[in-house]
C-alpha cells in the first residue's frame, strides 16, 4: 500500500468552500500557503469497520495509484496524497472553466467544430488512459472541466470509478450514471475499454444536438433502449449535421465492445483529424 502524508493537512493549506462531491468525497478550494497556488482537495471518507458509509481503503488506494500513473494535458494532475483517522484527501489540479455540461447547457448544443475540436481533446485524454490499460467507466460532461472559459481545453477528472484493465481478472457491475453507460455494463457483462468509448459516442450526441441518445421516462427504460441500440438522429436537432459527424457516432454505438471503434480509430476519424 503507498502511504499517506499524515502531517495536518492545515498546516500546508488554507481549506475553501466546498465546490463539488463526488461519491463519499466533497470538493473544496485549497489554497498553498507556501507557494501562494489554488489546488482543488477531494476528501474521501474512508470506510469505518464493518460500516457502509465511506470508500473501501482498496478503492482509495486504486483511484490514487492510477491518477499517480498518468500525466497529460487532458487528465487531471494529482499532486499530494494526505490522510486522518477517517478520511483520505486527494491535492488535485484545480481547473476553473466549469463542467462541460454547464457549458452545453447554456450554448444548449455546438456547432460541428466546435464540438468536434472539444471531442478530440476527450479523446486525447482517453487515449492517454487506455496507453496505460486504464479505463475510466465514468466518462460523463459532469466529469469533463474546461481547463478556464477562454479555451476549448479539457480535463478529465473524477478517476472514482477507474479500473487497471489486465486482461485477466473479469471487471463488472461497476455502474457509471445510467444514461452513459455501455451495453456490456447493463447486462453484466466484462468491461473493457470499450466500455469508454460508447460514453464517448454519448457525449458526442449531446453536444451536437443537447438531447441524451438513450435516456428514458426511467432508469428500466434507459437500459432497454441501450441494450436495443434504439436511438436516431432525430430530423428535429441533426437535420444539418453533416454524414461524417453521424458516422462517427455510429461507429461507437455498437454493441459488440470487440467491434466497436478504438480511441486510435476515433483519433482518425475525418471527423475528427485536424482539418
Ligand atoms: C472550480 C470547480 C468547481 C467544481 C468542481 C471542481 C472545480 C472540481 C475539480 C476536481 C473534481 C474531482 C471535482 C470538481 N468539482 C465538482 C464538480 C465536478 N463534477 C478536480 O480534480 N479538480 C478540480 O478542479
Amino acid at each position: 500500500a503507498i502511504a499517506f502524508k499524515r502531517e495536518p493537512l492545515e498546516e500546508s493549506y488554507e481549506i475553501g468552500d466546498d465546490i463539488g462531491s463526488g461519491h463519499f468525497a466533497v470538493v473544496r478550494r485549497a489554497l498553498h500557503k507556501k507557494s501562494g497556488e489554488a489546488f482543488a482537495a477531494k476528501f474521501i471518507r474512508k470506510r469505518r469497520g464493518g460500516g457502509r458509509k465511506g470508500a473501501k481503503a482498496e478503492d482509495i488506494q486504486r483511484e490514487v495509484s492510477i491518477l499517480r500513473l498518468l500525466d497529460h494535458e487532458n487528465v487531471i494532475r494529482l499532486y499530494d496524497v494526505y490522510e486522518t483517522g477517517i478520511e483520505v484527501i486527494l491535492i488535485l489540479e484545480l481547473v476553473t472553466g466549469g463542467e462541460l455540461f454547464d457549458y452545453i447547457s447554456e450554448k444548449d448544443h455546438l456547432g460541428e467544430e466546435e464540438a468536434s475540436a472539444f471531442i478530440a481533446q476527450i479523446l486525447r485524454g482517453v487515449k492517454h488512459l487506455h496507453d496505460h490499460n486504464i479505463a475510466h467507466l465514468d466518462l460523463k460532461p459532469e466529469n469533463i472541466m474546461l481547463r478556464n472559459r477562454s479555451t476549448q481545453s479539457i480535463k478529465l477528472i473524477d478517476f472514482g470509478l477507474a479500473q487497471r484493465i489486465q486482461g485477466k481478472e473479469d471487471i463488472r457491475a461497476l455502474m457509471g450514471t445510467a444514461e452513459f453507460v455501455a451495453p456490456e455494463v447493463v447486462s453484466y457483462e466484462t468491461l473493457s475499454l470499450a466500455t469508454d468509448m460508447w460514453s464517448v459516442g454519448v457525449i458526442t450526441y449531446i453536444l451536437l444536438s443537447g438531447a441524451s441518445p438513450f435516456l428514458g421516462d426511467n432508469q428500466q427504460e434507459t437500459y432497454h433502449n441501450i441494450t436495443a441500440i434504439n436511438f436516431q438522429f432525430d430530423e428535429e436537432y441533426f437535420s444539418n449535421t453533416s454524414e461524417l459527424a453521424k458516422d462517427f457516432i455510429e461507429k461507437l454505438f455498437v454493441k459488440m465492445p470487440k467491434k466497436r471503434a478504438t480511441v486510435d480509430d476515433c483519433l482518425n476519424h475525418p471527423w475528427i483529424r485536424p482539418k
